[in-house]
């Protein structure tokens, strides 16, 4: 069968490549560069400028599929027809073979392709961009790009475009609405721009054979179905992209995860196919055989005639109609029995359809299965030894990890079940849910902790938030930063790690962690600098200056009665010397004013927090036990003496915070923490490079600020 094989560059395509060189609009410029230029011109508000260049990206990423789909098609038809290097096929090698062939085809297919447009042509699109242009980002700018040149009907086009992956998106429903109304819209024209080939072709045959003309309905049938057959395929071979595997797999899970996310991507091909405006047909494949069944049998032509009924059956053998047709058929006399072949490209299609949702099936029941085990394993192991590492967990969860950029077909369900990704994935939801405001409440103040300006809060972070926050710190936190490299700052029987907001935020720019932990981590301190300037009544703004996370874990083999401190009793901004007196002087942090400590803990032994009335610390007033959620805040000078017990057994972890009245000391790294943020939700992180944050990575931090547009961009429009 050649339906699934399409081995060349359709004309078409190569003369819009033609063309769009010589306009080159975006040839000289990675597809990534133009999505990002468009980005600018929308925020710069140059609206004829996002027009043009989020078109030269929508058409841009229809070349650059086309293109790695027929390099894929073509390798892939080349490499069949190779005679291999041994007859037999050992141990598989036969397809090893083949792949290595296909391998060495796509090098010189795409190079091909360069040649004619250009060496920035078919650079890897980031995945964020990607996933963008599935989900029909493009859209949601330009429709506000039309508006504004007030091209309505346009704008309404792109804005149903945008709806049709997001039919839940009310505001957009709203302001469709409110376009149609705007002069020159005519809702009966508002058209999907991303309507599948075949559909017209379709509905042609379809009015082609309302009216009785079958010679024509059965061209147009036969058309349409080798136009959606096609269109399968391609999306198929799309799904065949590369893929992060987060991990370092074996041999064998590499292929065999990588094969499942593939395997994952193709069945939801026939999805989008199906989605006819939005709404899912999903006989549309097999309704072609039915109007071809009757239009053969009205031409006279019975053989094709039964070999479109049986081709139907394979879909749905049960169907009551169809059943009696091939009874009606069966009894012409002419026909014979053997007319009732199915045809080779609809028994191909619903063979390898079953074969991939068993597979899936089964891929999807063995993983939880072993997902339970590996569970339980784990927790037996964790009673043992109280260090965790997610390591093998990774892996099945990457298997089974949706593709990227198919979030809008969330609302399908395969039939595999994907409750262990939700799990792993609530914490992120979680969080998005506002939080009732003030339900904070106090639990010490000034008297009761036996001095001025103190307080101690709880009710900050839920238990899931502290979980993602204890899990966000034991991957990422580094030990000694923030303390110039030193590991036990304060005492020789704990190891001190830290992450500070800059990292965080470094570290999402290169994509190597989610943004949502930066988000919460930037949320929830931000609700307690507003708590602590509320509840002193400031009349000045509380700026942030530092923000610190720290676990203190204790060593293992350190004694079971040490009496030394985690912390020393000092003041935050002051040099304790003696007795009465606290220097304001370098190296102390004068600035800082207020200090305010969230925990997010109490599992570990000892690392209480205590006031204290003078530096040798024998006499306190009073001591505050971290827990989650748990809060103590103070004025930063000598009024309030403070530290903190051994950690004799376990990890604490809490998010230290220091705040300053003084503008001039704002925690900069948080300001470009937010455009970080800011510029990974539209564009994604910065990819290609594989950069590590170094130890000292300030220089790095500001280096970008000043290198990218686009964080600039936010950094001037952040609050
Ligand atoms: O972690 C604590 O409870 C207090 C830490 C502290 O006082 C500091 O880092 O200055
Ligand atoms: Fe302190």
């Amino acid at each position: 069968t050649n339906y699934t094989l399409n081995n060349v560059i359709p004309s078409k395509e190569w003369s819009d490549l033609g063309e769009a060189k010589k306009e080159s609009k975006f040839l000289n410029r990675t597809l990534n560069e133009v999505y990002e230029d468009a980005v600018e011109a929308y925020l710069e508000e140059n609206w004829d400028r996002c027009i043009e260049d989020f078109n030269a990206v929508s058409h841009g990423y229809k070349v650059y599929k086309r293109v790695i789909v027929n390099c894929r098609q073509k390798c892939r038809a080349n490499a069949a027809g190779a005679t291999p290097i041994f007859p037999e096929n050992i141990e598989d090698l036969h397809f090893y073979e083949k792949k290595v062939r296909e391998t060495l085809c796509l090098l010189m297919c795409n190079q091909e392709y360069r040649e004619i447009a250009g060496p920035k042509a078919l650079k890897v699109l980031p995945r964020e961009i990607e996933q963008n242009l599935l989900n029909r980002k493009v859209y949601e700018y330009l429709h506000i790009c039309y508006h504004q040149r007030e091209r309505y009907q346009d704008a309404a086009n792109a804005l149903f475009t945008f709806l049709i992956a997001h039919p839940d998106h009310k505001a957009s429903v709203e302001t469709l609405k409110a376009y149609l109304t705007l002069p020159g819209v005519q809702a009966e024209n508002v058209v999907n721009l991303e309507t599948p080939a075949y559909i017209s072709i379709y509905f042609k045959g379809v009015s082609a054979y309302e009216n009785e003309d079958f010679a024509e309905a059965t061209g147009l049938f036969e058309t349409s179905l080798k136009t959606y057959l096609a269109a399968e395929e391609e999306c198929r071979s799309y799904c065949e992209g590369p893929f992060d595997q987060g991990w370092y797999p074996e041999f064998t899970s590499s292929i065999a995860n990588h094969f499942a996310y593939c395997l994952k991507c193709k069945r939801i091909c026939s999805r989008t196919l199906n989605s006819i405006n939005g709404d899912y047909r999903g006989d549309i494949l097999r309704s072609h055989y039915n109007y071809l069944q009757f239009s053969y049998y009205k031409l006279g032509n019975l053989k094709a005639a039964c070999a479109a009924v049986e081709s139907y059956l394979l879909f749905d053998p049960m169907d009551e109609t169809m059943l009696q047709n091939k009874e009606y058929y069966s009894g012409q006399p002419k026909v014979n029995g053997d007319y009732f072949t199915p045809r080779q490209e609809a028994l191909d299609y619903v063979k390898r359809q079953e074969y991939e949702m068993s597979l899936l099936n089964y891929i999807s029941n063995e993983f939880s299965n072993i997902e339970v085990k590996l569970k339980e394993m784990k927790k037996n192991r964790k009673a043992k030894n109280n260090k965790d590492k997610p390591a093998e967990k990774l892996h099945i969860k990457t298997a089974l990890h949706p593709p990227p950029g198919h979030s809008l077909f969330s609302h399908i369900k395969l039939a595999s079940n994907l409750s262990m990704m939700r799990d792993e994935y609530q914490w992120i939801h979680d969080t998005e849910q506002p939080r009732v405001k003030g339900d904070e409440y106090l639990i010490a103040n000034e008297a009761e902790l036996g001095g001025k300006n103190r307080y101690v809060a709880d009710g900050f972070l839920n238990s899931t938030e502290c979980e993602s926050l204890m899990k966000f710190a034991s991957l990422t936190a580094v030990e000694g930063d923030g303390y110039n490299e030193n590991k036990s700052p304060h005492s020789k029987y704990e190891r001190f790690e830290g992450i500070t907001v800059g990292r965080t935020a470094l570290m999402v720019y290169f994509g190597q962690i989610e943004p949502e932990w930066l988000e919460l981590l930037l949320k929830k301190t931000e609700q307690v600098r507003g708590h602590v300037e509320r509840y002193f009544g400031l009349d000045r703004h509380l700026y942030f200056t530092y923000t610190h996370l720290v676990c203190r874990t204790a060593l293992p083999d350190s004694p079971a009665n040490r009496d030394d401190l985690s912390h020393q009793v000092h003041a935050d901004n002051c040099l304790l010397k003696d007795e009465d007196t606290c220097l304001h002087e370098d190296p102390a942090y004068i600035w800082r004013h207020y200090s305010a400590i969230l925990y997010l803990n109490n599992d570990f032994q000892g690392g209480q927090f205590f006031f204290a009335k003078d530096r040798t610390a024998r006499e306190l007033d009073n001591i505050v036990s971290p827990r989650c959620g748990r809060m103590v805040a103070f004025s930063a000078g000598r009024e309030n003496l403070h530290g903190v017990r051994g950690v004799l057994r376990g990890r604490r972890c809490a998010l230290a915070l220091w705040f300053t009245q003084d503008e001039r000391y704002l925690e900069y790294e948080r300001e470009l923490a937010w455009a970080i943020l800011e510029r990974v939700r539209r564009i994604g992180p910065l990819r290609g490079e594989n950069i590590q944050v170094p130890m000292m990575y300030e220089d790095v931090l500001i280096e970008y600020a000043h290198s990218d547009k686009l964080l600039k961009h936010f950094l001037k429009s952040s609050p």
